[in-house]
């Protein structure tokens, strides 16, 4: 016999209670089923190649063709099932729980030309990075590894590039520290392992301020081009943290260990002229004719063949990726302990009191 409504609906809040981001595959089956289970088969327009993420939901759904809703319904509950074999091994709250795919506008994607831009846009938080934006990111750069687009581009949105990690996002999580600072752990691990593993060319275009992971990360990009407004810090020191996205073990090798560790042991903040003659940036452009130079140059790139510039970022970065994901395994061991330090509390509460602004 077929499962029930009450089974269905059991199996959408078991998705709910998920202990663990079940992945983007898994997301997306979910959501193809669900839709073919509660509508029937696909049966809205195909969206334009601007959209990647609503892209990719559609061809989920739209492969299910005529499946009939019970066996949708059916296949929901098995899947679910394969997903949480134990109920008790859920937790109310955690990272990855309760999200199915990106609805928020925090994270845009758009491709255009060739080029596929995830956009950071919480302006009015200087693009500070939710526990979601993280779950959004990964998703963005799954679907946009996977498009025809050429290059891929972070920006952001308003005056700054990012301010990092909002210092907000363990405040929002309940349940034990120690439990959340390891999902942190694991969330945040694989969060860099998408840029380490990124298959196509990633370009930043810095538009602003870039600070904590949003700089990090960038040593992990094929390209950075800023304004001359865009400054680089991580001011991780002062908030009883250490260094991630690789930074420990990329800054150094670009800018050398002295200004690598003034950077990230002191937290000086340095400007974008300053980034590109240490390497971390490519180019700097006056912040009034930025985005049109870096814009028409990015579309003029994209025109190449992509293989060409898949193959050719292999080659560049192939004899590294090992080491970078072990720093990337051992920063984030590192940090898991740093979360749960009287030192970090501290930092954090400075931030939210703002007794202490960096
Ligand atoms: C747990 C789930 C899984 C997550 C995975 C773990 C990921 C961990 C990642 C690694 C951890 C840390 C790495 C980092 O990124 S550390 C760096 C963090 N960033 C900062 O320290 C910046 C803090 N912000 C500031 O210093 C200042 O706000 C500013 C950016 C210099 C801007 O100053 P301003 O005077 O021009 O503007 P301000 O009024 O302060 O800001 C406007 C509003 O934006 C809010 N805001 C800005 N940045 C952040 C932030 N990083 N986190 C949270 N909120 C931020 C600010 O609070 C203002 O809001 P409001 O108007 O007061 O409501």
């Amino acid at each position: 016999m077929g499962a029930s409504q009450k089974d269905f609906e059991n199996a959408m809040n078991q998705v709910k209670l998920l202990k663990e981001d079940p992945g983007n595959d898994a997301k997306l089956k979910l959501y193809a089923l669900y839709k073919q289970a509660t509508e029937g088969p696909c049966n809205v327009p195909e969206p334009g190649v601007l959209n990647s993420i609503s892209k990719a939901k559609w061809d989920a759904w739209n492969a299910l063709g005529s499946l009939p809703k019970e066996a949708a319904r059916q296949d929901y509950v098995e899947f679910v099932s394969s997903l949480s074999p134990s109920p008790k091994s859920c937790s109310l709250e955690g990272p990855g729980a309760n999200r199915s795919l990106p609805e928020s506008e925090d994270i845009v994607v758009t491709t255009e030309e060739n080029i596929t831009t995830i956009m950071f846009n919480r302006p009015t938080k200087k693009n500070a990075l939710t526990n979601e934006m993280y779950q959004d990111i990964m998703l963005a750069m799954k679907a946009a590894s996977k498009d025809n687009s050429t290059i891929t581009v972070f920006t952001g949105s308003g005056d700054y590039y990012s301010s990092g990690n909002d210092l907000t996002n363990f405040m929002k999580i309940s349940g034990d520290l120690k439990q959340v600072a390891k999902e942190s752990s694991i969330t945040l691990r694989k969060f860099v392992d998408s840029f380490i593993d990124f298959p196509k060319p990633l370009v930043a275009v810095v538009n602003g301020p870039a600070m904590g992971i949003a700089a990090t990360v960038l040593g992990l990009f094929d390209a950075v081009y800023a304004s001359n407004r865009a400054t680089f810090h991580t001011p991780f020191s002062g908030l009883g943290l250490t260094p991630e996205g690789c930074s420990s073990y990329t800054f150094p090798k670009i800018m050398g260990r002295a200004k690598a560790t003034e950077m990230l042991i002191f937290g000086k903040k340095i400007t974008a002229t300053e980034a590109c003659a240490q390497g971390l940036v490519t180019e700097v452009f006056p912040d009034d004719s930025f985005q049109k130079e870096v814009w028409a140059r990015l579309k003029a790139y994209a025109k190449n063949p992509p293989n060409a510039m898949r193959i050719g970022k292999q080659l560049i970065r192939s004899t590294e990726k090992e080491n970078l994901h072990a720093v990337n395994a051992e920063e984030c061991r590192v940090l898991q302990e740093r979360w749960v330090s009287e030192e970090c509390m501290n930092g954090i509460q400075n931030f939210l009191s703002r007794k202490a602004k960096l």
